[in-house]
């Protein structure tokens, strides 16, 4: 068995490509339109996994979008996507900076946890050693509901 992707679904194309590619930096590895369906999958690969997802061989995000709309609710049995990242201080003041909800900073320079346009949990870890704390990350609480 080997693990190939999360799917979620989204409300909003654009703006879960904005928040997944142009903010979090995740790479379009394939897309497919259903007309008959009236859907559109797109798959998402973080930038380290890149070259693996050529061959199909890395864990992928795979956005839903329903033409018509539905409403999704909030399904809390889901818990979050999770990504290692080289600079944790450095990408969150990014996402903060652009608007995207910082709902666990990462005051202890290894975790933090932001929300997508659709309210998905988003872990973030930091690659190796924690960094040492940053003002004013350090000193921030939780911004939101877990
Ligand atoms: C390509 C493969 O990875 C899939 O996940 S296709 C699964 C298929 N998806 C859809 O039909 C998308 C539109 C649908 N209205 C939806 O919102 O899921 C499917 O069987 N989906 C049902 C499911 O429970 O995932
Ligand atoms: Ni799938």
């Amino acid at each position: 068995m080997r693990y190939l992707h999360t799917m979620v679904r989204v409300k909003d194309l654009d703006a879960s490509l904005d928040f997944y590619c142009n903010k979090l930096g995740l790479q379009e590895v394939r897309r497919t339109e259903s007309e008959k369906g009236r859907f559109t999958l797109i798959f998402l690969a973080a930038p380290e996994d890149g070259d693996r997802a050529k061959t199909d061989k890395a864990p992928l995000v795979e956005l839903t979008y329903n033409w018509d709309p539905e409403d999704y609710g909030e399904g809390r049995n889901f818990g979050h996507l999770a990504f290692e990242v080289d600079d944790i201080y450095g990408l969150c003041d990014k996402l903060q900076k652009s608007g995207v909800t910082i709902n666990r900073p990462p005051r202890d320079g290894h975790m933090a946890f932001v929300r997508s346009p659709d309210n998905i949990s988003v872990e973030l870890l930091q690659k190796g050693d924690s960094k040492e704390p940053a003002e004013p990350w350090a000193s921030m609480g939780n911004t939101g509901h877990w």
